[in-house]
């Protein structure tokens, strides 16, 4: 497996939710794969999870780590080709991309989308140079568009959890005060559709998903009806994906209060389980009530992304 952003990069999704747990249960079971072999993560902007629960995936496969903060002690990088460098980036992406693929042997990176440009966010402009400058196995820890790590996490924890073969599954847009990027609510619908289930995205008007990763799924623009007799709910805030008009992408559009996600909202499903990423923002994703209840699995689901992880880069050190 030479790069991971998309569920297809997988293979058979049934097989590599097998192999995690499997993996889940003898996690330190793969340790020679590892042996002199270097992983070197890359952020351009900040991480709780992905920073420790990759780290950690690393060290169960006896992975060598690197990790590198951008912005917070190596150089100051220029991303554009055909400028003057007079300003103040020192170094160009062109040559440190394959530096530091000179240092390693997989690459993880984590970009955030600008949010201000979206062809330049959905082309995955920076990311797409480091698989094409680094010569490494590349795996996304978020760019602009995808998160994949987490959808995989995700879906293995709604197969630790469910209780009907085929459960209803409800991605839920929450509001939020800052703008945020899409990649995690796309790859969590990208995900979704190629599981068994039955996937309903429900947000306001103006939010739809680029179709890329929306796919099939059915829009619920009432969250009500969305949320009747679901087994789960991942709430997720995203701001305008600029589908419906281009010139409203990255934007706040909506900031209604009736869409964070109450203990009114969960009394809606079939005794629903409450899914979020993390990092949330209590108050205005979700209620105290709801993230704190016996139903709710964002500590499981954070602890599985050392699973999905680890999955990944086994694969990519058994194709090295
Ligand atoms: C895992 C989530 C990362 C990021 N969250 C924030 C707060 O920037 C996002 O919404 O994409
Ligand atoms: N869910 C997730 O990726 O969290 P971090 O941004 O803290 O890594």
């Amino acid at each position: 497996m030479k790069t991971f952003f998309n569920v297809e990069d997988l293979g058979n999704l049934n097989d590599a939710l097998a192999e995690a747990k499997e993996i889940k249960n003898n996690r330190f079971g793969y340790q020679e794969l590892g042996k002199n072999k270097t992983l070197l993560m890359i952020f351009f902007n900040n991480s709780l999870r992905t920073r420790l629960s990759t780290q950690k995936a690393a060290m169960n496969l006896g992975v060598n780590v690197i990790v590198l903060d951008v912005n917070a002690g190596a150089w100051k990088l220029e991303t554009e080709r055909g400028v003057i460098m007079d300003g103040d980036k020192s170094e160009h992406l062109l040559e440190a991309i394959p530096v530091m693929g000179s240092y390693c042997d997989i690459i993880g990176i984590r970009s955030f989308a600008g949010l201000s440009d979206r062809d330049y966010d959905y082309a995955e402009t920076i990311v797409n140079q480091f698989v094409k400058y680094s010569g490494r196995p590349v795996f996304a820890m978020e760019t602009s568009t995808v998160h994949p790590l987490q959808a995989f996490a995700d879906l293995f924890t709604i197969e630790e959890y469910k209780q009907t073969t085929r459960p209803k599954v409800v991605l839920s847009w929450a509001p939020h005060c800052k703008s945020l990027p899409q990649a995690v609510p796309n790859s969590f619908a990208q995900w979704m559709n190629a599981a068994d289930v039955d996937f309903v995205i429900t947000h306001p008007e103006g939010y739809e998903l680029d179709p890329k990763f929306a796919g099939n799924a059915k829009i619920e623009y009432n969250q009500k009806k969305a949320f009747d007799n679901a087994d789960f709910i991942y709430a997720k805030n995203w701001s305008c994906p600029g589908v419906t008009n281009p010139a409203d992408y990255g934007k706040i559009i909506n900031s209604d209060p009736s869409w964070t996600v109450d203990t009114e909202h969960m009394s809606w499903t079939n005794n629903g389980y409450f899914m979020h990423c993390l990092p949330v923002r209590r108050g205005l994703i979700v209620t105290d009530d709801v993230i704190e209840s016996d139903h709710s699995l964002v500590i499981p689901e954070a602890a599985n992304r050392e699973i999905s992880a680890e999955v990944v880069i086994k694969r990519m050190l058994e194709s090295l």
